[in-house]
């Protein structure tokens, strides 16, 4: 099978050819999927709407053609082959009519040289999705194969899935618009994470552009932090969220005192790409799956690869990178994932396929998946190492041999777990040192969030929310000792009663000005009377109904990320969150939910 892939979101007018035949005798990835591209480059400044679609208005007819000449190429090998290897059994067949070749060759030439047309539907510039949805529909009518259209961020996840091989992996999407983790569930991918803001390639591109450097300024920013050495910058990771806008006027403040652009420029590697490495391995931790794929056209960066494959490593997780030619935006990974799509018969009909500048990866029904074991949580029996440990711990929940005790590797921290020690048992906990991070930014971190969790776990008790009593502090070695609290995590015991708890428990501490930061059912410990709220590190202070809001909304997540049919839990949470808290908190809420992140700066 042969599909033709055209791509033009933003910046890329693109077109390709997956040949599925070759790709299954195990050609080469380059073999197998023919790219080809033409950018568009501004002038000055970022990416301009209406400019971008003049480029793909002029290249994507151009690509288009040298895509369907390799297609016609490529049939007609197939199409020699073909002849020769009937020529020959016809040669060798004792009796038997002649076959008229050039009659069959002639029907044969009549053929569409690709069996389907994929095309990126979205997200991206409504302008420039219009134009390569035209092109799209003309030549599928054209060739009279059908149309197939395509989540362009589910794409840059499938394309690492596939030339790795892996079953079920947390993906990272790094690109330029967006930044997002997904994971695999019952029938749709989810986003587990995301920004609050930005794109993280334009958050780096608008810093760039303030220092009066072209676009992309990704590669520049790489250039220059070879030569760059480290100064302090914001750092904003909440759940599995990520907000970049802190750090980027941070960024331009630092230039326009005069700090060296190059230290600038190695500090916001260090920092960004670190904090999409620590998210990406708090999903990993959640979900229980130890593979993970890097796809978007950040995930050109060298650094960012590098600090992913170490933390795999070290959590003895499976890394895997798409080639670069297939991270940056490409109409390969679209040709890839509509032949599947294809196969799955998951077409469209001329009416109905129409582009969406908005398109969310988790609106996409997965069906090219068939029947995949999804990644479930309450029944998960993967074999690999992370969900041997989560099953290793479910296994002595269950069990209610609770006397177990042992060592918990959560994403942070290594803790020791001593239910019978002592009046209170003991639960020890050690934020260890993160290699991936610059050692200053990781020395910060572990001090920082040991303090802050040693001070709101008590502050939440004084407000009525029940926690763990502290019993040890070590801030240097970034070691607490806590009462050992619960019988199992939420996790493992979702229920609507306490769901509804966390609601006004998160409800609570909002009250008293400050937000658990990273409230997931992980964070919850249960017991028959009480629901405990624990690990506060990444905890603050704030006055700010958004920050409220967003603890909401992380819970709400990791609720989505856990629950097989979250709905009825999710109106608990609010329920709960009702009865002692402000409604402007929900109302905000709905808000950030709303919120379509997928909006493309100029
Ligand atoms: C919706 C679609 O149009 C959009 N496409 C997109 O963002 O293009 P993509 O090729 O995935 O990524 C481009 C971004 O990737 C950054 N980039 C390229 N090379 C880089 C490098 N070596 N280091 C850091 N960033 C890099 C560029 O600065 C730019 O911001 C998307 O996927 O979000
Ligand atoms: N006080 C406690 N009593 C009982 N169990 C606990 C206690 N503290 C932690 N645990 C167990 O250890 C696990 C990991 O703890 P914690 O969440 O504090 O570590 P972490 O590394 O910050 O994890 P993550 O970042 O993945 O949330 C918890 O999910 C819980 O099962
Ligand atoms: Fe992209």
């Amino acid at each position: 099978m042969r599909v033709l892939g055209i791509e033009g979101t933003a910046w890329a007018a693109s077109a390709a050819v997956y040949d599925s035949d070759a790709d299954a005798d195990g050609a080469s990835s380059s073999e197998a999927v023919f790219i080809e591209s033409d950018a568009y480059e501004p002038d000055s400044g970022g990416i301009h709407p209406r400019e971008a679609a003049e480029h793909m208005h002029e290249a994507i007819p151009r690509v288009v053609e040298t895509a369907l000449e390799h297609a016609r190429d490529l049939q007609e090998a197939a199409d020699e082959r073909e002849a020769r290897a009937s020529g020959d059994s016809n040669a060798d067949a004792a009796s038997g009519p002649p076959i008229d070749v050039d009659e069959r060759c002639s029907s044969d030439q009549q053929a569409a040289p690709v069996d389907a047309v994929a095309f990126s539907r979205g997200p991206g510039l409504g302008p420039c999705l219009r134009i390569v949805g035209t092109a799209a529909r003309a030549l599928s009518q054209a060739l009279e194969v059908p149309l197939v259209g395509v989540n362009h961020m589910v794409a840059h996840l499938e394309i690492g899935r596939h030339t790795s091989g892996f079953d079920s992996p947390v993906c990272l999407n790094a690109s330029g618009a967006n930044a997002h983790l997904l994971s695999y569930r019952n029938g749709r991918y989810r986003v587990l994470g995301e920004t609050m803001d930005t794109g993280v390639g334009n958050a780096i591109d608008k810093f760039t552009r303030h220092v009066g450097w072209s676009h992309p300024g990704g590669p520049k920013v790489e250039a220059a932090a070879e030569d760059g050495e480290y100064v302090d910058l914001p750092y904003v990771v909440k759940g599995m969220d990520f907000s970049f806008s802190g750090i980027m006027s941070a960024a331009k403040q630092q230039y326009d005192k005069g700090v060296a652009v190059e230290d600038i420029c190695y500090s916001l590697q260090e920092n960004i790409f670190a904090m999409l490495t620590e998210v990406a391995e708090r999903a990993l931790s959640l979900t229980g799956s130890d593979e993970l794929v890097l796809g978007g056209g950040v995930g050109q960066n060298a650094r960012l690869r590098e600090m992913l494959a170490e933390m795999c490593d070290q959590r003895g997780a499976e890394f895997h990178a798409p080639d670069p030619r297939f991270l940056r935006d490409n109409a390969g990974m679209i040709a890839v994932l509509g032949a599947k799509m294809y196969e799955a018969g998951d077409t469209l009909e001329i009416e109905d396929s129409r582009v969406n500048p908005d398109f969310r990866p988790d609106q996409v029904p997965v069906t090219w998946r068939g029947s995949e074991r999804s990644e479930d949580l309450e029944n998960a029996s993967g074999d690999g190492r992370n969900r041997e440990r989560a099953d290793e711990s479910e296994r002595r929940l269950e069990s209610g041999n609770e006397d177990a005790g042992g060592d918990v590797r959560g994403a942070e921290a290594l803790v020791a777990l001593e239910p019978d020690r002592g009046p209170l048992g003991r639960v020890t906990k050690n934020r260890r040192s993160k290699s991936y991070r610059h050692p200053e930014l990781d020395e910060r971190l572990r001090r920082e969030r040991t303090r802050i969790e040693a001070r709101l776990t008590n502050l939440a008790r004084r407000e009525g929310v029940p926690t763990p009593v502290l019993t040890e502090i070590d801030a240097r070695e970034a070691t607490l000792e806590f009462e050992y609290v619960g019988e199992s995590d939420l996790r493992e015991s979702l229920s609507l009663e306490r769901v509804r708890a966390v609601g006004r428990h998160l409800a609570k501490l909002h009250r008293a000005g400050f937000v658990h930061g990273d409230p997931t059912t992980r964070n919850v410990r249960v017991a028959p009377d009480r629901t405990f709220l624990i690990d506060f590190g990444l905890g603050y202070h704030t006055d700010h109904v958004e920050d409220y809001a967003m603890d909401v909304h992380v819970f709400d997540q990791s609720l989505v990320g856990t629950a097989n049919e979250p709905e009825p839990l999710r109106a608990a949470l609010r329920e709960g969150y009702r009865s002692e808290g402000e409604e402007r908190v929900l109302e905000r809420l709905e808000d950030v939910e709303g919120r379509g992140r997928y909006v493309s700066e100029s």
